[in-house]
């Protein structure tokens, strides 16, 4: 598969460059230049495949021919070593559980698989990759994990200080090896930011090469997609008008959903669920895209105020705004609504929900409100013992600490502080 830029100033590329590149020179995302619908037999008869199978049906279109199907098989079954339970909360909601990966967030799917990629490419050449990545509190600890020991890849990871949990802080900081952190005086766009702005930079793509961890990169992005496909096998025989409702950020994830549902999934609309960093919720409200700085909430992995992943929606549905509104629908809620829900969540269901998930759960209310026949699954996208301070102060139970958290508690945190974009270039050029 060949990609082409969004910005259309960058010659089109195939599934390796853009990986290895991240973003194309002209400073835009990469996106598919095709994508042919999976046979329909595939979700008549998803019941007999495999999540693996799915999975390999799923991408084996957009990464071939530089993986060879054998190497793909590979990369798929180490990606997806656990599993991504649907739990029914009641008739018209359920949710998918992605946090059963070893940083307990969803990013662990995307991080392992462009690992792995990278890794096929570089298996034979010598040349050191720098991965930059900038977090909001997940990607970093996934990224971190997924690329711990890779040969021939360093990583470097800038998060905003005291904007992430202390559980994802850990989680970013203390691995040690080709992972270093930098915490950056500033929000998750700075770091977003800063990371673009050394792509650009001739001078440092001079002597390095660069790329990005993020869901910019398609290799990260387009693995997200598996999860709504095993949604719909847990869930097709049970209900038939699917909706999913997708706690967004950088929206990478919704937009990996929509990639789906252009490959034949039958699902028939997406909620972007957002806390109070809402610039996509206004655009659908007033056809106005402003991007704004990022407002810090408890749901703090999705403070992004200028998401990179929107114009791939929008190239999804031919920039059509119609098209667009008839496939999307946002809303966004406060914090103190969030705490509601978890508590709501938890003492109707009996169910611990994240801050991000009940985000989620909270745009399902709403879109049920308007289609009270639908389905509507939120993503779990985070394990919620990841942000015990609020799950705990609002449930008002002491949460159990599964292994992968216990692991990282104990070690020690170990970053650079950085404010600007020339304490990243001196931190890279020096490295
Ligand atoms: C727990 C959690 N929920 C939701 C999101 C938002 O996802 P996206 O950036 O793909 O919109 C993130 C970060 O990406 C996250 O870590
Ligand atoms: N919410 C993210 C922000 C970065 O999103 P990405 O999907 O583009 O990596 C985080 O947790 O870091």
């Amino acid at each position: 598969m060949n990609y082409y830029s969004l910005n259309k100033l960058a010659p089109n590329t195939s599934f390796k460059e853009a990986v290895i590149k991240g973003l194309a020179p002209d400073r835009g995302l990469y996106f598919p230049e095709s994508m042919t619908p999976l046979d329909k037999t595939i979700f008549e008869n998803i019941d007999d495949l495999s999540y693996t199978e799915i999975a390999f049906l799923a991408i084996k279109q957009f990464v071939a021919p530089e993986i060879p199907e054998t190497v793909l098989k590979t990369i798929i079954e180490e990606t997806l070593s656990f599993d991504f339970p649907v739990v029914p909360l009641n008739e018209n909601i359920s949710t998918l559980e992605l946090f059963h990966g070893p940083t307990m967030a969803f990013k662990d799917v995307g991080a392992r698989f462009m690992a792995r990629c990278l890794g096929y490419f570089n298996k034979d050449n010598n040349n050191l990759v720098t991965v930059l990545v900038a977090t909001s509190g997940d990607t970093g600890g996934a990224v971190a994990n997924g690329f711990l020991g890779v040969k021939g890849v360093n990583v470097v990871i800038l998060y905003p200080s005291g904007k992430v949990s202390d559980i994802q802080e850990k989680q970013l900081t203390t691995l040690g090896q080709n992972i270093k952190a930098l915490e950056v005086q500033g929000t998750f766009d700075d770091c977003q930011d800063m990371v673009k702005r050394a792509f650009l930079d001739e001078q440092l793509t001079g002597q390095m090469q660069l790329t990005s961890a993020n869901s910019i990169n398609v290799a990260r992005w387009l693995p997200q997609l598996f999860y709504f496909l095993f949604a719909y096998k847990q869930l097709h025989y049970k209900h038939k008008n699917i909706v999913f409702s997708v706690p967004s950020g950088n929206f990478g994830n919704v937009c990996a959903g929509m990639i789906a549902q252009q490959l034949g999934l039958p699902v028939s609309h997406f909620i972007a669920s957002n806390n109070e960093n809402k610039v996509v919720t206004e655009f659908l409200n007033t056809q106005l895209y402003q991007p704004k700085p990022s407002i810090q909430t408890i749901s703090n992995a999705m403070d992004v105020g200028n998401p990179s992943n929107f114009i791939r929606i929008q190239e999804i549905y031919n920039n059509s705004f119609e098209t667009l509104k008839d496939n999307l629908s946002s809303y966004s809620f406060s914090d103190a609504e969030t705490k509601s829900a978890i508590k709501e969540i938890y003492t109707k269901f009996n169910y611990v929900a994240d801050p991000h998930g009940a985000v989620g759960y909270l745009g399902c209310k709403a879109y049920l409100k308007q289609h009270p026949d639908a389905h509507c699954v939120f993503l779990e996208t985070a394990h919620p013992t990841k942000f015990l301070d609020v799950v705990e102060e609002v449930i008002k139970e002491k949460q159990p600490l599964p292994d992968q958290i216990q692991e990282v508690m104990g070690k020690e945190k170990v970053s650079f502080k950085i404010s600007t974009y020339e304490e990243l270039k001196a931190f890279l050029l020096n490295k």
